[in-house]
């Protein structure tokens, strides 16, 4: 279903600022009644052959916080739509699915979010803003206590006093629209087709004006955007990672080939733009593939790393390495995480999946010891880094697989008196989670911007001899429909 085409997405109505006008949701069902003359009888208003504008009532929302409606006999989703509004909805058939799109919302919700801020409505990946911030705690709360229901009762979520800008990593994609223009924004939903935007109320927005600047200096320089259908172009996606305590700007320019012409003047002239960039970077994906950064690296100007504060540590970050992107929510995170580890100066920690070494090191000054293993060579290389620049002495980082690496420390019968996880959106996988149970830690805290994952991994640690002794969900990124919980659990008969 995934098409690939980096033409401009198709935008229905006219008006692109009001909310109602740009989202398009697959329906959720097969195509139930055949005849058409009798969707023209029952609606409103017959658009074309295969769409019908109808008016209906929303009884609930999915867990992608689309809103679900019933339509002869069919259960339909609609983005942006909310349990209890009526709304005018077009309906249209799209092979063996429907599409709905939400034209005009009638009978709005109580909890609809004033969209005041509408000239910065730019919603690609904010799935849920139209929710005001008591509808998306509700929405995020009742998501973890449904997949948690096995485990416990988790405890409200940890929202974000000024939910918006959060975000310190802006990724744009570039491409031509049917005019041929250079367009960026962001992909479409399981679509390659580019959605323009300039900015987003999550985003941040120095970050957001460099990549308007880097599009308009475009044509001067005759850069053009790459073309995933022909391979043709150079500019592929534009990175700004932004330290939001230190003020450093990282640019990453991903682009499809290493020969950049005139990439001397283009650095000037974009320092000259935006004297606040501390470091800028070209890094060349020429693969096929839909990971935005490639293998290769060059620095083009600055240190090729940017610097941020997180629980008063000082962390240096790669273009490549993982670093989490709400740092706000991040310390609150962090904070739980740390705590739910109860360290008392003496424990060996493990600090799975650790990135730049963030958790182990703010960890370290409790603990005994800290290992922490990851596979990202450059995240690993940051953290050793990171670990001299905090005066941390008992620190060890390795990179590799975090299954294999326990393994071996099974193997070896080392101990581990408390394993920290952090996997990706995956969760983790058998190799590692049983050689947790055969180390045996007392505590093991397991964080996840996935609860569907950490749902299953957990069920395994439960099964084999842990119990759940906390879940606290964190609202790491609101306004889109993700949901972060830290998990504390201990080994049965250990306390
Ligand atoms: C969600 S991030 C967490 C990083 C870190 N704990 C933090 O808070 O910044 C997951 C990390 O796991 C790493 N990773 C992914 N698969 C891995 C694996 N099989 N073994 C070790 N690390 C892995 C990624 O490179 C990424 O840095």
């Amino acid at each position: 279903m995934t098409k690939k085409n980096n033409s401009e997405y198709r935008k229905k109505g006219k008006n692109h600022n009001k909310s109602e006008k740009k989202y398009v949701a697959r329906g959720s069902r097969k195509e139930g009644g055949k005849s058409k003359g009798k969707h023209a009888a029952n609606d409103s208003r017959k658009r074309s052959q295969k769409t019908v504008t109808v008016e209906v009532t929303c009884s609930g929302l999915t867990n992608d916080g689309k809103g679900i409606v019933q339509w002869e006999g069919k259960q339909l989703e609609v983005a942006h739509l909310m349990p209890g509004e009526t709304a005018e909805v077009n309906i249209s058939k799209k092979g063996r699915f429907f599409d709905t799109e939400l034209k005009r919302v009638i009978k709005p919700s109580e909890d609809r979010a004033n969209l005041s801020r509408s000239s910065y409505y730019e919603g690609v990946g904010c799935q849920i803003q139209h929710m005001n911030e008591h509808a998306q705690k509700r929405f995020k709360q009742k998501i973890i206590d449904e997949l948690m229901k096995p485990f416990g009762k988790p405890e409200p979520i940890i929202t974000m006093e000024l939910p918006f800008y959060y975000r310190n990593k802006n990724v744009m994609t570039f491409g031509l629209n049917k005019k041929r223009q250079i367009i960026c924004g962001l992909y479409a939903e399981n679509t390659h087709q580019i959605i323009p935007m300039e900015r987003s109320i999550i985003h941040d927005q120095k970050a957001d004006e460099i990549i308007q600047t880097i599009k308009g200096m475009m044509k001067s320089f005759k850069m053009q955007p790459y073309n995933e259908d022909t391979g043709k172009g150079f500019l592929r996606h534009v990175l700004v990672r932004v330290g939001k305590k230190s003020g450093e700007i990282m640019v990453v320019l991903i682009a499809a080939s290493p020969m950049f012409k005139g990439s001397n003047n283009f650095v000037k002239a974009l320092r000259k733009a935006h004297p606040e960039i501390t470091t800028i970077l070209l890094n060349v994906n020429n693969r096929d593939t839909s990971m935005v950064l490639g293998k290769q690296e060059k620095v083009l100007f600055g240190k090729g790393t940017i610097t941020d504060t997180l629980c008063g540590l000082k962390f240096d970050i790669s273009a490549k390495s993982f670093y989490q992107i709400n740092p706000v929510q991040t310390e609150k995170l962090y904070t739980k995480a740390i705590e739910m580890a109860e360290l008392t100066g003496k424990e060996t920690v493990v600090d799975a999946y650790c990135g730049i070494g963030t958790i182990g090191l703010i960890a370290s000054k409790k603990a005994g010891k800290v290992i922490g293993v990851e596979s990202n060579n450059d995240a690993v290389r940051d953290a050793i880094h990171n670990s001299k620049r905090n005066g941390v002495k008992n620190a060890r980082f390795y990179q590799g697989d975090a299954g294999k690496f326990m393994v071996k420390m099974a193997a070896r019968g080392e101990k581990a008196d408390v394993v920290i996880m952090d996997p990706p959106r995956s969760g983790s996988d058998e190799a590692f989670l049983s050689s947790v149970v055969k180390l045996q830690p007392k505590r093991v805290v397991y964080v996840s911007c996935n609860p569907v994952t950490q749902a299953r991994d957990l069920k395994y640690l439960v099964k084999n001899g842990y119990e759940v002794d906390g879940i606290q969900p964190v609202d790491m990124f609101p306004q889109t429909v993700h949901v972060e919980a830290v998990t504390k659990l201990v080994l049965k008969g250990s306390r």
